[in-house]
């Protein structure tokens, strides 16, 4: 069996009298990426910082590939890379310094080191950017340097706390894109905690959290396929009439701010089959398919409180 990227077993974090973590136990694929969900206060951070070996549980064990994060610490961090939410980069110094520095904190001798921030800002079309004083850098272009630092010792695992945060939508996308570049060409597994529900879609495993424990979890697909809110959405001559002819052929259709909502596990499929039980003409027709907004939704308190 391959070892996993992280494996948590029974996972128990306490501040004092506050319990902000009870009984989590997660694991993932090398490769994977996995997000964290959940309102403000809900343990995202403390699980985050547990994982980082900053904080030592009060129960339950952390391996980062295969290392105790109590026991071996120090190997677990030479397999984990970091980016937390303030901005952590040396602002007197370059681009290229503070990859340079990072690097030979590592270990890495200085031929090394030098091929490795040369690689990953060629990989990340950064070269040109090498030599720019990091005060002078948008909240966007430090987000990718740091992504960029966290990965000049080639972790295994790269771990974000709510990486997008403050950024513009183009400076996000550039943020995913790099992101999901790492997976594809360094195979590296991603865990991220992220309020943006849009940004959870390009985990291949969610998680959402509240409480300190984990309320749900699965692919996006899964999280949505457990909702029944899939529906085709029907505009017609006269919606009162195309109801009744659509209780009377069998479909579980209402009212919709949009006209009428026919719910269906499959409606691409049973669009032609609505249609057909129709004796007023159609003046538009939709397909709504749930989406991790929806999930939120369901699970009430969890869902309310997160950041669209
Ligand atoms: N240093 C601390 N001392 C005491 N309690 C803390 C401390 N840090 C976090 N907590 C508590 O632990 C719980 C989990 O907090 P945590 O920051 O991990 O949540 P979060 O999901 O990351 O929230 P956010 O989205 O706001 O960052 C909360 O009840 C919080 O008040």
């Amino acid at each position: 069996m391959t070892t996993a990227a992280f494996d948590i077993d029974t996972l128990r974090v306490t501040y004092g009298e506050v319990v902000a973590l009870d009984d989590i136990s997660l694991r993932s694929a090398p490769g994977r990426i996995t997000a964290l969900l959940g309102p403000n206060g809900a343990g995202k951070s403390s699980l985050l910082q547990a994982l980082s070996t900053a904080l030592v549980p009060a129960a339950g064990t952390i391996r980062i590939f295969g290392h105790d994060t109590r026991r071996q610490p120090a190997l677990a961090r030479r397999r984990l890379g970091l980016v937390f939410q303030e901005r952590t980069l040396d602002e007197d110094l370059s681009v290229w310094q503070n990859l340079w520095f990072h690097a030979r904190l590592f270990g890495l001798p200085r031929h090394d080191a030098r091929q490795a921030v040369n690689r990953l800002l060629a990989q990340f079309e950064l070269t040109h950017r090498a030599g720019d004083a990091v005060s002078a850098l948008s909240g966007g272009l430090s987000r990718r340097v740091e992504i960029i630092r966290a990965m000049v010792h080639r972790p295994g695992l790269l771990i974000l706390d709510e990486p997008t945060t403050a950024l513009d939508p183009q400076a996000r996308r550039r943020v995913w894109d790099d992101l999901r570049r790492l997976r594809t060409e360094a195979g590296t597994a991603i865990l991220y905690s992220t309020h943006h529900l849009d940004e959870a879609e390009y985990a291949d495993d969610v998680v959402i959290v509240d409480g300190g424990t984990v309320v749900r979890r699965g692919s996006p697909d899964q999280l949505k396929a457990g909702l029944a809110s899939s529906r085709v959405l029907l505009s017609t001559a006269d919606d009162a009439l195309a109801l009744t002819s659509l209780a009377a052929a069998g479909f579980d259709a209402g009212p919709h701010s949009a006209g009428i909502a026919v719910h269906c596990a499959e409606p691409e499929r049973r669009i032609a089959e609505v249609i057909a039980a129709l004796t007023v003409p159609v003046r538009s027709v939709s397909v709504r398919r749930p989406s991790l907004d929806d999930v939120f939704l369901a699970l009430g308190a969890a869902g309310a409180e997160v950041r669209r």
